[in-house]
This record gives C-alpha cells, structure tokens and sequence, in this order.
C-alpha cells in the first residue's frame, strides 16, 4: 500500500487524477475499461480534475464505462441523490461514458444487487476503483461489521451514516433511505487498482484504522490491506493520525520514477 501524504485537498485531487488517469490508459491499451467511481464528497475535486483533463484532451475516454460502487434503495429511477443521477452529474455525462449501478429502485433488491454482482463480473475486472471512507471507516456502503469477503449485496445503514448524507437531503435524516445496495468489500477487492482519497480531520480516525489498524471487520476500510495495489491519497488533516507518516513521506521523497502510482 502506497500512503500519500499531501499538504492540500487540491494537491490530492491531482494526484487521484494522475492515479486514475493512469490506470485508466494501461487498461484501455488492452481493450474496454470498467472504471470504478465513488460519490461521496471526497472524490469531487479529483473528478473536476480529470473533467479538466478530459476537455484539454489528455484524459481520453473512449472505451470507458463507469460503475458505481453503491446505491440507495428506494430512491425513484432519476431522483436527483439517487447515486447514478449524482455521479452523471458529477462526471459521466461530461466524460461521454454511460454510467452503471445497481437498481435501487427495483421491486426486489435482493434480485437488483445479485444482478449487479453479475453485471460487474461480466464486465470486470475494474481496472481502478475510486473510493472514499466515511468517518466510521465504511467503504462504498459496507458499514462495520461487513465481512471483509462479502459480495454485492443489501445492507441496512447505520444512523450515524444516515446523519453524515443528510446533508444531501437538505438535513432531514428521516429523508435517507435505511437500506442500500453496496458492492462488498470482496467485490471491491476484485478491482486491480483501489485509490481512496480522504480529507479533513474527521477522516482521521478511520484513515489511521484502515491503514494501520488491526485487519477487521469492525473497520471496513482495513480490507485495503488484503489488496496488492493500493493509493491512499491524504492531505494532513486526514493523514494526522497515522504513526509512520514520515516513512510515508520518506518513501515519496525517493519514489523512483518508474514506480507511477
Ligand atoms: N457511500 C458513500 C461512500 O462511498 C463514501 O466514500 C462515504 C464518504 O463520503 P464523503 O466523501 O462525502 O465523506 O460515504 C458515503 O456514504
């Protein structure tokens, strides 16, 4: 696992921007791309920089698809939160790549995330998969407790992550759907390239957990350590609680420049 420490959220956006866009044209030298996208806060500007890219021509995106890590269930087709209409906003649409996720708004759920473990086996593997972290160390929508091997799934959310999004839903907790269609942290591990951006001091806890912390399922973020091929993308604030930052820094001092991301 790489850790980049970085003294700016800005600087992490080009970062995550180098790292996705990276792995992004290896895999497209190889044919079709499945790129993994996380809504979320924490990826935001880092999709502002690669839409930036994108029209200045350096991030090219034919032969791309998108694929969502999570979905609210209950959310009507083309509710403005419903995660597939936030990450078109966010990205897709102006990237020109269609957008896939699980149904949340199916009459079985159950059904909709067999159906979308199906669809991202068909298509994978993810060649990068963006993700952030929530404060209580949840990955995509596996809150603590989800087995670090599980698969694509429903799970109930907790309430702290309900008050966390509220803020999506003009502050009323009681807006935020209590369940939810989440890729599990074994499908998650099935991408060949997990970058996870956190910001902000809030972060810090999970992020010291996930990194350094005991492999568990208490923390869902740890299962980044069972991964071969990892970028965790930190400014300060969220990096401030890791114990082997200056090894961190150290490494990036002397990163050779074969390395990439
Ligand atoms: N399901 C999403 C996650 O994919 C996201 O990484 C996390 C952190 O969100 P934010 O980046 O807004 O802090 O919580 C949400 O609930």
């Amino acid at each position: 696992m790489e850790v980049v420490l970085l003294p700016s959220p800005e600087d992490c956006a080009r970062v995550v921007a180098d790292a996705v866009a990276g792995s992004v044209a290896a895999a497209r030298a190889d044919g079709p791309v499945a790129l993994g996208l996380a809504t979320g806060s924490s990826p935001l500007l880092a999709y502002r920089e690669l839409l930036a890219r994108h029209r200045a021509g350096t991030f090219p995106t034919e032969g791309v698809t998108g694929y969502l890590l999570d979905e609210y269930v209950g959310l009507p087709a083309g509710h403005p939160e419903s995660y597939r209409e936030v990450i078109r906003r966010e990205i897709t649409d102006e990237l020109g790549i269609t957008a896939h996720g699980p149904d949340g708004s199916a009459a079985d759920p159950l059904r909709a995330a067999l159906d979308y473990e199906a669809r991202l086996r068909a298509a994978g593997p993810v060649a990068v998969q963006v993700l952030g972290i929530g404060a209580n160390g949840h990955v995509g929508f596996n809150e603590p407790g989800s087995s670090l091997v599980s698969r694509t799934r429903v799970k109930t959310l907790t309430e702290r992550t309900r008050t966390d999004n509220a803020r999506f839903f003009g502050g009323d907790v009681e807006a935020v759907p209590r369940h939810v269609i989440t890729q599990g942290l074994g499908t998650i591990r099935d991408a060949q390239h997990l970058v996870l951006v956190a910001t902000g001091g809030a972060k810090a806890a999970a992020v010291a957990e996930a990194v350094e912390g005991p492999l568990s399922a208490s923390c869902p973020g740890s299962v980044l350590q069972l991964h071969p091929h990892v970028t965790v993308v930190v400014d300060e604030a969220a990096g401030s609680r890791l114990t082997r930052a200056s090894y961190y820094r150290y490494v990036l001092a002397h990163k050779l420049a074969e390395q990439g991301w």
